[in-house]
């Protein structure tokens, strides 16, 4: 059972391995998105913040305990975070959802994905030991010649608030487990258990600098670590929309990206399938899973004409019975979408879809037993045409829209209309 009075840690930035006062001293309220109340604030950084973080990642970096370990030895403390995660699974898990609204199952799933993470990239740091100076022959007695494995440098993580803790550490496993020193930037939106790692790395004493978690808004705290002359790389995942204005900042400075932006993926269902209600689960898996939240989320459904009513009925029958209550409630489904931004955002795409001509199959709506909290009811949108907004668009929320096609080619040229 969830506690749902889990204090919510009052924390600070966490830079050279202390937490420190932002040097603005501003904050930004948590807004837990069941309730819509404020349950706390995180602290806001800024370039000034940004740049001592940045400070402390460069000397991490030319000191012996962090620039001077082999794979191994980071290896040990990747599998420390790991255990203290696992450790630590049922507080982080809680914190998670109050933070984000996904249901307590997910978020904890999420944690024992996170601790896997970091297994994960502790193999491979061992791994990198023996690779570490590979020799190149050449066939000549003059010179020595390696291939040299080395860290890129300072890199800056910049996340979402989807899966808050998991998107971070995608990133911040491999960076630590390269001998890199990172600076994460979660998405204010929630930002709860990525803080909380800063005190798990405090814990296991990691080493100064290795990482810094500045918190705060995307142009004042993710910008200026984007533009930083002395961060060696950028790595992000959000927005289509601010993913191009980091490649245009980092192109500056001929700086390397990596960016992960959104969907819009496509689930085909055939009509030789032999269990219509397996198809159906997984299609509502791939769509209200995360209340659509999911960059890899199957938000178009394209299903064979000749058994697209029957399958429809199954996904309605199934559909009405989605279970939606507050996230911690221990059978819940689905919970609400993050912020009072994404809720305006998801019901604007359904009342473009209706005006557009497409019909509301089902949903569209807030449910009617939840009057606060960021609620949408999940939603399947038919009478579909590929010009349509809602075909197009990444919604990120419960949102299906349906199409049907006769042949192969066309539920392939289907599946492939998206940028
Ligand atoms: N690919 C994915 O997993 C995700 C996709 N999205 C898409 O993005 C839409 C909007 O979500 P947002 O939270 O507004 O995403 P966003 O792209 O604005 O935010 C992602 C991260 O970038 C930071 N950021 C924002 N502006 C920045 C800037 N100018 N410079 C540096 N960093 C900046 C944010 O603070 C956050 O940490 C969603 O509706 C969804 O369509 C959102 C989250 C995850
Ligand atoms: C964690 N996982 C695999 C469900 C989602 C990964 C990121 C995304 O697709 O938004
Ligand atoms: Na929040």
């Amino acid at each position: 059972m969830a506690n749902r009075n889990v204090p919510i840690p009052r924390r600070q930035l966490y830079i050279g391995g202390e937490w420190r006062e932002p040097v603005k001293k501003n904050r930004i309220p948590i807004i837990n998105p069941a309730t819509e109340e404020i349950i706390g604030d995180i602290p806001a950084a800024t370039a000034e913040d940004v740049d001592i973080a940045v400070e402390a990642a460069r000397k991490a970096i030319a000191r012996d305990d962090w620039g001077s370990t082999t794979g191994a030895q980071r290896a040990k403390y990747l599998r420390a975070i790991a255990a203290k995660v696992l450790e630590k699974k049922s507080v982080l898990a809680t914190l998670e959802s109050l933070d984000s609204g996904k249901t307590l199952f997910e978020s904890a799933a999420d944690m024992d994905d996170v601790a896997g993470c970091f297994e994960y990239y502790a193999d491979l740091a061992e791994a990198l030991d023996s690779r570490r100076k590979t020799p190149v022959n050449l066939n000549s007695d003059s010179f020595k010649t390696y291939v040299l494995r080395e860290p890129l440098g300072v890199v800056g993580l910049i996340t979402p608030w989807n899966y808050p803790l998991l998107m971070a550490i995608w990133k911040v496993a491999p960076a630590l487990a390269a001998g890199c020193a990172a600076i994460l930037k979660p998405s204010e939106l929630a930002s709860i258990t990525c803080l909380e790692l800063g005190e798990i790395c405090r814990e296991i004493g990691l080493p100064s600098g290795a990482l810094s978690i500045l918190t705060g808004l995307g142009p004042e705290a993710g910008g200026p670590l984007a533009s930083h002359p002395h961060v060696d790389k950028i790595s992000f995942t959000g927005s289509g929309p601010t993913g191009s204005k980091i490649m245009t900042a980092a192109a500056q400075l001929v700086k390397p990206v990596s960016l992960e932006l959104g969907g819009k993926s496509p689930i085909v269902v055939f009509d030789d399938i032999d269990n219509l209600d397996i198809a159906a689960e997984w299609t509502l898996f791939g769509i209200f899973a995360n209340t659509g939240q999911v960059c890899s989320a199957t938000s178009r459904l394209i299903v064979q004409e000749s058994i697209a009513s029957a399958f429809l009925d199954r996904l309605l029958k199934w559909t009405k019975n989605i279970k939606i209550s507050d996230p911690l409630d221990e059978d819940c489904k689905l919970g609400p979408v993050v912020s009072a931004g994404q809720y305006e955002k998801v019901l604007k795409f359904i009342s473009n879809a209706k005006s557009e001509g497409a019909t509301i199959l089902y949903g569209g709506e807030r449910p009617q037993h939840l009057k606060k909290g960021y609620y949408v009811q999940p939603t399947i949108i038919t009478d579909v045409n590929t010009s349509m907004e809602i075909w197009k668009e990444e919604v990120f929320g419960p949102v299906l829209c349906v199409k049907t096609f006769k042949t192969e080619e066309e539920a392939i040229e289907l599946a492939n209309d998206t940028k």
